[in-house]
């Protein structure tokens, strides 16, 4: 792949800084995979500044973040660079990939599957972790010794996950609504079942209550919940997460709110603390 593989689709300039969205061959997802990065006004005038992922739920892409999450004017005041990636990959299509909003396209739960079909291009696991962060440091002023990653809902497992499977990897995390038990709840069944198959041994390496069990970080991990979220009892369950970082030592400021729903409403009014939570970490 060469400098040229990287198309510029839209850029924009927004509280300073600049917003724009990308795209990328990806090896992992074995298609182009589409990607957002605004940069701070640091960045625009030569500083390198730490660069935080947004991991979005299902049905979203990549332009939530920055057209739902109401992130820009804090992300320059901090200066923050914030990356935002898709859900799965979108040009690689099999039987029953769009038969339902919670499993396939966009909905690729940020793990690479070992199950055929999925297994030869749902490896969202490698490019989030790997690939994305290689074409990030390479074309934009981003610190590669001070990546943060935090999401909502699939996205906040997908953090959660992530964070504590590679902690060389990210010095701060977070979530929002997230799904902390996916081997326990209809989405995450139905989702480890197709893209890791029968055997539950396997899913334990891709659930945040139980990868806390063995592994715990160094910083303090932020959790904000909707108390009126339409799936917190079915799919989010936060008391199991709650219950194993207390028991394992893990650091955890998990925040409930009376009246806030799954909405990107409550994503844009816990955005701030989020942004802080990490620039506090990561020395923006
Ligand atoms: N279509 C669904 C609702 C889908 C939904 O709520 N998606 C959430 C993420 S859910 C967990 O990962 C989301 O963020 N949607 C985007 C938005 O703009 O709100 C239904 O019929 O209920």
């Amino acid at each position: 792949m060469s400098e040229s593989d990287l198309v510029v689709r839209s850029e924009h300039a927004c509280f300073g800084g600049r917003q724009g969205f990308y795209e990328h061959p990806s090896a992992a997802c074995a298609s182009p995979m589409r990607f957002s990065v605004y940069l701070p006004p640091a960045a625009l005038r030569g500083e390198r500044v730490p660069a935080l992922y947004y991991l979005a739920g299902l049905t979203c892409n990549e332009e939530h973040l920055p057209t739902k999450g109401q992130a820009h004017a804090v992300a320059a005041e901090l200066g923050l660079a914030l990356v935002a990636c898709d859900t799965s990959p979108r040009a690689t299509r099999y039987p029953g990939d769009d038969a339902a909003w919670d499993f396939g396209i966009a909905a690729g739960f940020y793990l690479d599957a070992t199950q055929p079909p999925w297994s030869a291009s749902y490896r969202m696991e490698t490019h989030v972790v790997s690939e994305l962060p290689s074409w990030v440091e390479r074309h934009f002023p981003v610190r590669s010794d001070a990546r943060g990653i935090f999401g909502h809902s699939m996205g906040g497992h997908g953090a959660l996950t992530l964070a504590l499977r590679h902690p060389d990897r990210y010095r701060s995390v977070s979530a929002l609504a997230p799904i902390v038990a996916p081997s326990e709840v209809p989405w995450g069944v139905k989702a480890f079942t197709h893209y890791l198959g029968a055997d539950r041994a396997t899913w334990r390496e891709h659930d945040a209550t139980e990868l806390v069990k063995s592994t715990q970080l160094a910083s303090e991990i932020l959790v904000d919940q909707g108390m009126a979220d339409k799936f917190l009892e079915r799919e989010l369950q936060p008391e199991r997460f709650e219950a194993a970082c207390a028991a394992a030592g893990q650091r955890l400021r998990l925040r409930r709110h009376d009246g806030y729903d799954h909405s990107y409403y409550f994503i844009a009014t816990f955005m701030a603390d989020h942004l802080r939570h990490h620039a506090a970490i990561l020395g923006a």
